[in-house]
């Protein structure tokens, strides 16, 4: 049955005079997976924010479906100083669960995510796709009926976003909605079963068939500091992402040989480099 969630009609966004989002519309409905492209700044997170309610609309309207249970788990986590299974216990009691139960399924996620020997450290001090990884978590715990999610493949290294994405076909199989912002392409056609790009103020129905054709690679550099990648290498790549000294590249598999010989000039230091199984 397609039962609409929430459903978007003509909304628009401004910030001051700046237009980010322009008469957009969108239905969510109960099983949908739809994933969000678009350059840096063309307002994704802002939509997301939206749906949640975090955001108000400059024109237009939403429908919600009455008693929606959203979770949203936004790109950049605040850093507390909570250990995660703190949090998690403290956000699943606030929530009305047992601790039995909190307990019981945050054990259980806490291995499949391999983080068991970082539940007790402050999260202010873990890397940016653990941090994600809690907030996974405790939007797990108890199942919404929309997740929302933020680039949440973005921290997360290749085995956690398989189980990731494992998890959100589960998800999707128990009736929950999916929405995501997402700069990997080549995952989009994992998760989704319908992708948008937000171009020009405007959602672009995408055919992301052409996608799964291309094969990528992983490279991983180190560096002493966050240096510059070069405009050169900019172009070739799909995606790139620092976290502390480490430089995460995302390169389609043509351009692996001149991607790996610039970075090596610019004295990056290759620490891994492996092929995306599909
Ligand atoms: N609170 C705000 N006040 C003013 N401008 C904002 C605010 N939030 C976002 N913007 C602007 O709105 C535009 C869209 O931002 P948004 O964060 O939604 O883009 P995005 O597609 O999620 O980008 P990225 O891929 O870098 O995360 C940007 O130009 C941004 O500077």
């Amino acid at each position: 049955m397609n039962t609409t969630l929430i459903s978007l009609n003509m909304i628009s966004k401004y910030f001051g005079k700046k237009l980010v989002l322009k008469d957009l519309n969108l239905n969510i409905s109960k099983n949908s997976t739809i994933a969000l492209l678009g350059h840096n700044g063309s307002g994704k997170s802002t939509l997301l924010k939206i749906i949640a309610g975090l955001s108000k609309i400059s024109a237009g309207n939403i429908d919600y479906a009455p008693q929606l249970k959203i979770a949203y788990i936004p790109e950049n986590f605040p850093k507390i100083d909570l250990s995660p299974e703190a949090f998690i216990q403290s956000m699943g009691l606030i929530e009305g669960l047992s601790l039995e139960h909190i307990t019981t399924q945050s054990h259980h996620l806490f291995d499949a995510f391999q983080m068991t020997d970082m539940v007790d450290v402050p999260i202010k001090f873990l890397s940016k796709g653990t941090i994600q990884k809690v907030a996974v978590i405790q939007a797990l715990l108890n199942r919404p009926d929309i997740l929302l999610l933020d680039e949440p493949l973005s921290g997360q290294d290749l085995h956690s976003q398989k189980l990731f994405i494992q998890m959100v076909q589960d998800l999707q199989q128990q009736g929950v909605a999916t929405i995501m912002s997402c700069h990997e392409r080549f995952l989009v056609n994992q998760l989704a079963h319908t992708a948008f790009e937000l171009s020009d103020h405007h959602l672009v129905p995408l055919d992301f068939s052409a996608f799964c054709e291309i094969e990528y690679d992983v490279m991983i550099f180190e560096s002493l500091s966050e240096q510059k990648i070069t405009s050169v290498i900019q172009t070739l790549i799909e995606h790139a992402e620092w976290d502390h000294n480490r430089l995460k590249l995302i390169v389609p598999r043509n351009h692996s040989d001149l991607v790996l010989k610039e970075m090596l000039n610019h004295d990056f230091k290759l620490r891994v480099m492996k092929g995306i199984d599909q």
